[in-house]
């Protein structure tokens, strides 16, 4: 018999996360029935979404959401065989059994060279978001100006790169000088710190006096209703995030302002990424080709050890990621 770990949420989280808001349990997991598949967790995901998300979709008590890397290592499943690797969407545990619904082999042709973590980032959802969200909602065209903010992250640092691939200026921030030198280093024509500049307004306007055609903002707050006076006419804002709310029990002032929105006719659309779930394997097959061509350059943020999850996802909303934030189990 296996025993699982897993991480419940114990407290629902008040302002930012606390360690003593989780509670690691184990779980013995009952012999597999037909056609199920026992799997464990290589490595496993923390991400924004799991903030907001747990307030809307979980009570206490419930195993943390979230995603893995998993290999088979027991399968009733003709579909899966022992060790192949799947991507899955389990939560936080160790260990699990599945009957083989919602899993996501992964791509045959996954160069055996490419860490299988990138499937959580990179070449998974968060690179998605970034696929979709510039071509599907910014409809991004060569020669314009890309902002985005947050843009040393796991979404942000792929919107930079395939807007570079598309013939596009691009701006980013982050909130490290590290970050910034990884800006420039991956191909961003102007990077900056957004905490450290004495003013967002000089600092966005220096970095593309014209304005911006596209704004991802991952962020929303107050830097969102300041970008937005940079905005060129009929610029368009993707809405992807607002990770700067999160961890806010009052929303932050400074909403998107109006006026700029009707001015300059902007459109500005909020969006998830699995709106393009029937597009998936089409985004995943484009992002893991142009990170094998070298076009995409990955960068990951790894935390050691299952019990070390709640420190990897405070860390990742404080900002102590430098790419995608995973842990390896
Ligand atoms: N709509 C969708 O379908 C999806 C939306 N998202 C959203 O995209 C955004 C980025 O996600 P992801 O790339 O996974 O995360 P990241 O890898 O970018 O990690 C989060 C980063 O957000 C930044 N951050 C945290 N708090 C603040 C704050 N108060 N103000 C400004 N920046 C802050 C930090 O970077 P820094 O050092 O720059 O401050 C931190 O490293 C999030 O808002 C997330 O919710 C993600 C996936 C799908
Ligand atoms: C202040 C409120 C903010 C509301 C927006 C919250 C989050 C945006 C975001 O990060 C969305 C992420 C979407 C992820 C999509 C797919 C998954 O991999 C997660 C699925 C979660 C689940 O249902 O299991």
């Amino acid at each position: 018999m296996v025993t699982a770990k897993v991480w419940v949420l114990k407290k629902h989280f008040e302002g930012f996360p606390k360690t003593s808001d989780f509670e690691l349990k184990k779980i013995d997991l009952p012999n597999l029935k037909d056609r199920e598949l026992l799997l464990e967790s290589v490595f496993l995901s923390v991400d924004p979404y799991m903030r907001p998300y747990s307030q809307r979709d979980m009570k206490e008590g419930d195993i943390m959401i979230g995603t893995q890397v998993a290999r088979v290592v027991e399968s009733k499943n003709p579909a899966f065989t022992v060790g192949a690797f799947v991507v899955a969407r389990s939560g936080w545990r160790t260990h699990f059994i599945s009957d083989g619904k919602n899993l996501q082999l992964l791509s045959s042709s996954w160069p055996e060279s490419l860490p299988k973590s990138l499937a959580l980032g990179t070449v998974g959802m968060p690179g998605l978001t970034a696929y979709f969200g510039l071509l599907e909602v910014c409809k991004m065209k060569p020669g314009e100006t890309v902002l985005v903010n947050a843009a040393a992250g796991a979404v942000g640092s792929v919107v930079g790169q395939l807007a570079k691939i598309g013939g596009c200026k691009v701006v980013g921030c982050a909130g490290s000088d590290d970050k910034v030198a990884y800006l420039k280093k991956i191909g961003f024509d102007e990077a900056f710190n957004y905490k450290t500049v004495t003013s967002l307004d000089e600092a966005l306007h220096k970095a593309s006096p014209d304005g911006y055609d596209c704004f991802f903002d991952n962020v929303g707050g107050e830097f969102a209703s300041i970008a937005i006076n940079h905005m060129k006419k009929y610029g368009r804002i993707a809405v992807c995030g607002a990770i700067s709310q999160y961890n806010d029990s009052v929303p932050q002032k400074g909403s998107y302002v109006q006026v700029p929105m009707i001015f300059k006719e902007l459109r500005m659309e909020g969006f998830i990424v699995t709106r393009w779930n029937n597009r998936w394997d089409e985004g995943l097959k484009a992002l893991l080709k142009w990170v094998v061509e070298g076009k995409v350059k990955c960068h990951e943020h790894v935390t050691e050890g299952f019990e070390n999850m709640p420190m990897a996802f405070i860390g990742m909303l404080k900002g102590e990621n430098l790419g995608k934030a995973i842990v390896k189990v």
